[in-house]
């Protein structure tokens, strides 16, 4: 049987982007050129959550991209090594800008390098960084987050899920156990 505990409510989930927000306007000594670059599914929410924060911060609107990537799979347990990256159509300008990757859960890292990757082929960023709101652990390849919501330690058994109003109805984070 599925047992599932509530990680972040709503007010956690919005409070770690808040700091994010202002992570990401500290690192970068402000928001000039910075190009906030969502991962489907949830890390698109996320972006724009975080460009909202930093509008009523700083008063300036930070562009929000799009990369699409999924794994080919049935389920989590069963993901190929190779993430896809679908819409490669879609350029964005890249150059000299710092680019913000912006995901929900970090796990092998296989999908961040996808999209490091993408960019990578757009053009050439002054920096390109990462935000996730769950950092889960057991990274396959050398990456690390630059902003970070929350570290949650979890076996590979359990499963993190991210709930998010735009897309879910709801906004919570839950590790489930089979
Ligand atoms: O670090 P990794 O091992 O690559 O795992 C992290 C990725 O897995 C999840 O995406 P998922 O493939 O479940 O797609 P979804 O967000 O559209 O449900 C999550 O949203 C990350 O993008
Ligand atoms: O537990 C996990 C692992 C990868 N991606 C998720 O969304 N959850």
């Amino acid at each position: 049987m599925e047992k599932s505990k509530e990680l972040l409510d709503e007010k956690a989930i919005q409070r770690a982007l808040t700091r994010i927000s202002h992570e990401i306007i500290e690192k970068n000594k402000g928001v000039e050129d910075i190009l906030l670059i969502g991962i489907k599914t949830r890390g698109i929410p996320l972006a724009e959550r975080i460009a909202r924060k930093i509008y009523e911060v700083e008063n300036v609107k930070v562009p929000v991209g799009v990369l699409d990537i999924t794994f080919y799979r049935d389920d989590l347990k069963h993901k190929s090594v190779q993430p896809i990256v679908h819409n490669t159509d879609v350029k964005y300008h890249v150059d000299d800008k710092i680019v913000i990757l912006v995901d929900d859960v970090i796990y092998t890292g296989r999908t961040a390098r996808a999209a490091i990757d993408a960019v990578i082929d757009m053009g050439r960023p002054k920096y390109i960084q990462l935000a996730v709101l769950i950092d889960r652990g057991h990274r396959e390849l050398p990456i690390r987050p630059d902003f970070v919501g929350k570290n949650i330690p979890t076996s590979k058994e359990e499963i993190v899920r991210v709930l998010l109003e735009e897309t879910d109805n709801n906004n919570l984070v839950l590790i489930e156990k089979n």
